[in-house]
């Protein structure tokens, strides 16, 4: 049973989590769930408004994480907790796994500060299961070069990009049963069946 399940999508950009989700969406749709499709930063008016700051204005990290964090807030509050009780499936374009790769792992912020923000605004809600699409940076940039202008992470380097990829892989590794690892590297079509094959294993 799937009701009231919180399900997050994650990886560096270009990874490929656009051209999944709606499949993963229709597959739930298909049984007769309710499912709510959303993102961070982002998913209420106040929530969006807060994107467009963090996505095309500088800033210090510190404003940044607060931002996205007050968008976070304010999701969960107007989204995903009611959702949630009503027992829908809310698949969720980037989560607080998110903050701690880009702006812990990438920006270098502290770690034990992020988790103080996540505990202050989370209140013990977690995903029940998260996609981690991995792949390598150049393979991402490649990617994006080809798809769309850049936005403010999207301009960043390899560097970046592979301490982002670093900032993934040590917050997963402290919670290795919520997370699924999606090898992106390959087809559309073999990224699809690990994610049948990830759902299935967990009887969804
Ligand atoms: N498995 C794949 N192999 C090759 N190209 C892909 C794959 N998945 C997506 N793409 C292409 O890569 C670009 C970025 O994909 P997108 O789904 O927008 O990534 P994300 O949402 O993770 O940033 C798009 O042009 C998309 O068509
Ligand atoms: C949720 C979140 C996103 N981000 C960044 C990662 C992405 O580069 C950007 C927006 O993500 P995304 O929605 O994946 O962008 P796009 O619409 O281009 O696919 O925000 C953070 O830096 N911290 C966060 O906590």
């Amino acid at each position: 049973m799937l009701a009231g399940r919180f399900i997050t999508i994650e990886g560096i950009d270009g990874a490929g989590k656009s051209t999944q989700v709606e499949r993963v969406a229709a597959r739930w749709r298909a049984a007769g769930l309710e499912v709510v499709r959303t993102r961070e930063p982002g998913g209420t008016p106040l929530a969006e408004s807060l994107r467009e700051l963090v996505l095309h204005r500088t800033m210090d990290t510190l404003t940044e994480t607060l931002l996205v964090f007050a968008a976070r807030r304010d999701h969960l509050r107007e989204v995903v907790e009611p959702a949630l009780a009503r027992g829908a499936v809310v698949l969720c374009d980037r989560f607080t796994d998110a903050t701690f790769a880009y702006q812990g792992g990438g920006r270098g912020f502290d770690l034990t500060v992020l988790a103080q923000l996540e505990h202050w605004v989370q209140q013990g809600r977690q995903p029940d299961l998260t996609f981690w699409f991995d792949l390598a940076p150049e393979i991402a940039a490649r990617r994006r070069a080809a798809a769309r202008a850049p936005d403010r992470f999207e301009s960043e380097d390899i560097a970046f990009f592979t301490a982002v990829r670093q900032g993934y892989a040590l917050r997963f590794g402290a919670a290795p049963r919520r997370v699924a690892r999606i090898d992106a590297e390959c087809t559309p079509e073999a990224v699809a069946a690990q994610i049948d094959a990830a759902l299935e294993a967990r009887g969804w």
